[in-house]
């Protein structure tokens, strides 16, 4: 069946036995939840009850669209420990890291709770009192599709733009963590959306399949890997329907000699090991500059080292488990033909087993720091999507950036450097959507977020989103008389 606000409650946990969450498919290596997949049929009911709700949530006006979504980010703010909590169960990551992401969760509606309001067109005069206007009107029943590694915030920061526009939302889960959205949908009814409003599926390719190609759905918005997206676009050009591609990464983070080191180094941390290095727009290809590289090397190992690896749960951990076995390999796969290639460990890429026995059969690794890379080694090349850095040396900027842009990939890169002058020069030289100057990874939701190249196109977060959101009717007024060519 469809799972959506009223089915939510109807999951069957296969050990509901202990504390409630605790048995995790990733923490302990055990099932925590079983959902039945939507098929054709559930896929065509979800749709059915999305348009029938689009009808009313379409006809409200900005501001009670707008009270509707300030309500639901207040009710996530006040369950903020709970939703974290049961993230982290259903991912991996830390629970401090899962905090982080509910604030960008509930921040992403309050944003565009004041955006629904403000929604309006243009009017233009014309010759003889003549005029145009424009209207911003929704597409309708918009699709999202998620990844499994940051499950409620992506499945806000598509909701809450589609929603403050009037459209509804129908939400498929990566079904590796088919949990948290769940309460999204709990959230959203309880603020006052109409029922079907935001509405979520469970399943895989097939439902995701489903959702691309049915004909009244108007959008989709996809966040996963290139292949997929590419599979994602096929569909949506037999529909003509406009999509979000939201893909993956092998982002540059480029370290000049003239930086603030320890910045630097916590920059580099940043951006490779939040959520056990399984984030999109990561910066995996550090480039350092001679001059420092040395030293820039010595301390990222010993803050890399210095992470605490463990069961996410508890307040000190940094760093849990990964989000399954065959990811854990592949990473692990990744790192062993580095070293065939001739990279160096420096510091962890082994499994870590945690002293709580009751974790051992969890899927952690030590993050990894590797050395002596070259550009055209697989590490460097392709997108792990774990906690694994390379990094690299370089002589000059021009070098460095001509190095950085050569990638088929363009989401994120970043730049450490107290010139404020090259900072600026090499950002824009960069191609890449999402760039950082003297941080990274953070992700305020007033700022657009999405990639150039194979990483994908439109945006999330930002002003600029409601135009992926909806389109624009033009309404030309004639105040005189027809003046016909016949
Ligand atoms: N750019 C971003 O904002 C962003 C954010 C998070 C993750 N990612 C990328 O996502 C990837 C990891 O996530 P993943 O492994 O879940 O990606 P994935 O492409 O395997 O799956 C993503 C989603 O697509 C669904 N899906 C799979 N095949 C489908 C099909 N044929 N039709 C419709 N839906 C289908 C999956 O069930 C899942 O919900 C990485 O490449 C990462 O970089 C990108
Ligand atoms: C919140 N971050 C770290 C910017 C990640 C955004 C989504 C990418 O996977």
């Amino acid at each position: 069946m469809a799972l959506n606000h009223r089915a939510a409650v109807s999951l069957s946990r296969k050990e509901p036995r202990g504390p409630r969450w605790r048995f995790c498919p990733v923490l302990l290596g055990r099932v925590i939840a079983t959902f039945a997949c939507s098929g054709e049929k559930e896929v065509n009911l979800a749709v059915q009850d999305a348009k029938a709700a689009f009808k009313i949530w379409s006809q409200k006006s900005g501001m009670e669209r707008c009270r509707v979504l300030l309500e639901a980010a207040r009710i996530i703010r006040e369950r903020r420990d709970e939703i974290a909590t049961v993230e982290t169960i259903n991912n991996g990551k830390s629970i401090f890291e899962a905090r982080w992401d509910i604030d960008t969760s509930w921040q992403c509606l309050e944003y565009y709770a004041g955006l629904a309001g403000s929604m309006a067109g243009e009017h233009i005069q014309l010759p003889g009192g003549s005029f145009g206007y424009t209207r911003r009107e929704p597409l309708g029943v918009c699709v999202g599709i998620g990844a499994w590694n940051y499950p409620f915030q992506i499945a806000c920061w598509k909701s809450a733009p589609a929603l403050a526009c009037g459209n509804a939302m129908i939400f498929k889960p990566s079904p590796f963590t088919p949990v948290s959205v769940l309460l999204l949908a709990e959230i959203y009814t309880e603020a006052g959306v109409p029922p079907g409003l935001f509405n979520v599926v469970q399943g895989g390719a097939a439902t995701g399949q489903f959702l691309c190609l049915h004909r009244d759905v108007a959008k989709v918005s996809f966040t996963g890997s290139v292949p997929t997206g590419s599979k994602i676009m096929e569909m949506a050009a037999k529909g003509i329907k406009p999509i979000t591609l939201e893909l993956g990464g092998k982002s540059p983070l480029i370290i000049f000699s003239d930086c603030d080191l320890e910045n630097a180094v916590k920059g580099a941390l940043m951006a490779n090991f939040l959520t056990q290095g399984e984030v999109c727009c990561n910066g995996t290809r550090v480039f350092v500059q001679k001059e420092i590289l040395e030293k820039f090397t010595k301390e990222v190992v010993k803050l890399t080292q210095g992470i605490k690896i463990g069961d996410p749960l508890l307040e000190g951990t940094r760093m849990g488990p990964l989000i399954n076995r065959p990811h854990l390999e592949r990473v692990l796969g990744f790192i062993k033909l580095a070293k065939e290639q001739g990279a160096k460990v420096l510091c962890g890429g082994d499994v870590y087993v945690p002293e709580d026995p009751k974790l051992k059969d969890g899927y952690y690794m030590r993050p990894c720091v590797l050395t002596d890379c070259r550009d055209d080694m697989t590490c460097v090349r392709e997108e792990i999507f774990g906690p694994v850095m390379s990094i690299l040396s370089f002589d000059t900027e021009a070098e460095v950036l001509e190095r950085a842009n050569n990638t088929t990939f363009g989401l994120a890169a970043g730049v450490f450097t107290r010139d404020i002058q090259r900072a600026h020069r090499v950002v824009a030289g960069l191609q890449a959507g999402m760039c950082f100057i003297n941080n990274y990874n953070v992700s305020p939701v007033e700022l657009p977020f999405g990639g150039y190249k194979k990483s994908g196109f439109g945006r999330e977060n930002g002003r600029v989103t409601i135009e992926y959101y909806s389109q624009l009717k033009t309404v030309c007024v004639e105040m005189g008389d027809v003046e016909s060519a016949f």
